[in-house]
């Protein structure tokens, strides 16, 4: 797994975006075991990268399917959120469906969640993860989210 902090351009995209902290140091343990770094967050995409290795394996010694879609809940949820961050929102995945196309034991993957659909109450994010080095997919999922009020103390 990966260390690897953002650059300060990295930051200084993530600082505009009214986001809570999705740093692996401000992440909880979960969301930090999947290596996900986040680079840029637009209302419409978000782009970043993981470092897949050993600490990723199923017992047959590929990676985990698990963060792969773990990958997609957390890529789809920070681009929606910061798509509504501005209402007083954020946006909760409800759906989760994630394709693992290919295996791979260890790859610094891209990736890349798109906004597909942005209506007032739900949003759908499509997010490929590749293979950096070959840019083949490896798992490509697609995430249904629910816009909901921010609790009170975070607005
Ligand atoms: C599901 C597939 C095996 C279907 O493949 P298919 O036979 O249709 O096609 P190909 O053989 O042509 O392969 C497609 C594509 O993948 C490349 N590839 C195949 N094997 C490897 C490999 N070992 N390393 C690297 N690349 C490989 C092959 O070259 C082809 O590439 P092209 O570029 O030519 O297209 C296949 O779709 C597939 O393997 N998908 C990924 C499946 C996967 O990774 N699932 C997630 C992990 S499984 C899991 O999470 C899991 C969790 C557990 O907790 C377990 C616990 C206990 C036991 C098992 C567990 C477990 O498996």
């Amino acid at each position: 797994m990966t260390d690897r902090a953002p650059s300060a351009q990295q930051e200084s995209t993530l600082q505009k975006s009214a986001l809570p902290d999705v740093s692996l140091e401000g992440s909880s343990r979960f969301v930090a075991a999947t290596g996900l770094i986040v680079e840029e967050v637009s209302t419409t995409s978000v782009r970043g990268h993981a470092d897949l290795d050993e600490h990723h394996h199923t017992p047959w010694g590929v990676v985990h399917g698990g963060v792969y879609t773990s990958i997609v809940e957390s890529a789809g949820s920070i681009g929606a959120s910061h798509a509504v961050a501005e209402r007083g929102e954020f946006a909760v995945g409800v759906h989760n469906a994630t394709d693992f196309l290919r295996p791979t034991s260890a790859a610094r993957v891209t990736v890349t969640a798109e906004a597909l659909h942005q209506v007032r109450s739900q949003q759908l994010r499509d997010v490929v993860i590749a293979d950096s080095a070959t840019e083949k997919v490896l798992a490509r999922g697609q995430l249904r989210l629910q816009n909901v009020p921010l609790p009170t103390d975070a607005k």
